[in-house]
């Protein structure tokens, strides 16, 4: 399935609020249109959020182009670019690829509206196709690492980290499904990730899809999963991540991360080298995202609780690096993370 497809100057989102149960593309006329996806999560995952960016700068600067105005071009797309940026604080990615396209639109700026917005949608296209390849590269060095752990694997992951979160075969689930080609797995529990329920909906089909074992459990379910059965190692995405290997990801994951350490479950974190943050020195600078009240008081759009029942929904949490084993990337594996070794990888 295509998470995103750019299509005769249309970007079409599989719209993921309908998965697992309707597959309806929705059509992206304007940045606008974009924005408003993002922050509904009918397009989400940090590296699908950043391609899905670059793909608004594009509508922008064609809509820049058509209205004209007083205000200069690149003043006016810098502008939507802080609007875009804002859509979802904690996934670096989205910020990554707005940089590289107001990068790219400076670059071209003595060429003119018309054709800044013709390379814009070349860098575009270029963000798209190379986040695929990473997508594969990380997928065999993060089976290359977990194959050293022998035997076919049982695997735990949370939320969705796979070909719905990512232009490619996915981050996580990238790993997961090399390591299936592999013949190297022998489960996968696919936590269910409340409150928008991303594993139950997303990676679950995702795997039924592609014939890879999962069974899928509640959030509660994941002690216990690893301590009775046989879990191998935790593989899990990623959003944002420090340059000591604090990584922010999917609220829960800090959880599992503690129980991980308690049971002796080596977790590892995949994730391209565009999820990296090195400008932050820790987690602690990680902005996370707080969301509607309404989807902690709900179940799939049915109350759960009273309507005035207070709420925190706080969108992702904060794995120390001390929890994390390795960071796998499309450029090799970051083991057992720090200050010196995560800065270092990126140095040569
Ligand atoms: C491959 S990054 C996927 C990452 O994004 C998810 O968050 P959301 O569904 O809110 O976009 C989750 O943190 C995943 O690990």
């Amino acid at each position: 399935m295509d998470t995103l497809r750019w299509q005769a100057g249309t970007l079409f989102l599989l719209d993921q609020t309908k998965l697992p149960f309707e597959e309806i593309y929705l059509p992206c006329h304007s940045w606008q249109d974009v924005r408003q996806a993002i922050s509904v999560l009918a397009v989400r995952g940090a590296p699908a959020i950043g391609v899905a960016a670059a793909y608004a700068v594009v509508l922008a600067a064609r809509s820049l182009c058509q209205k004209g105005g007083d205000t200069p071009f690149l003043t006016a797309l810098e502008a939507i670019c802080q609007d875009l940026d804002a859509a979802r604080p904690t996934a670096v990615n989205l910020h990554w690829a707005l940089t590289q396209m107001m990068a790219c639109a400076r670059q071209h700026e003595a060429d003119g509206a018309e054709a800044v917005t013709a390379v814009l949608e070349e860098k575009a296209i270029a963000i798209h196709e190379a986040d695929v390849a990473i997508n594969t590269a990380m997928a065999r060095f993060g089976a290359d690492e977990l194959e050293k752990l022998g035997r076919p694997l049982t695997l735990l992951t949370h939320c969705n980290a796979g070909a719905l979160a990512t232009a490619g075969v996915g981050t996580a689930l990238g790993v997961i499904r090399e390591l299936h080609r592999r013949g190297l797995v022998s489960m996968v529990y696919a936590d269910e990730t409340r409150p928008l329920l991303q594993g139950a909906r997303l990676t679950a089909f995702e795997l039924m899809a592609d014939h890879i074992p999962v069974t899928l459990i509640t959030d509660n379910m994941a002690a216990w999963t690893l301590k009775t059965k046989g879990v191998d190692a935790i593989i899990v995405g990623a959003d944002r991540i420090a340059a000591n290997g604090d990584t922010a990801n999917k609220i829960g994951t800090y959880g599992l991360s503690l129980m991980a350490r308690e049971l002796a479950v080596p977790l590892y974190i995949a994730a391209p080298a565009s999820t990296f943050d090195l400008s932050i020195t820790d987690g602690s600078q990680i902005p996370i995202e707080e969301r509607n009240h309404d989807e902690v008081r709900s179940f799939r759009g049915v109350a759960a609780a009273l309507p005035e029942t207070p709420v925190f929904n706080p969108a992702f949490d904060v794995t120390p690096h001390e929890n994390i084993r390795a960071i796998v990337t499309e450029k090799g594996i970051i083991h057992r993370p720090d200050a010196v070794s995560v800065p270092a990888f990126f140095q040569h």
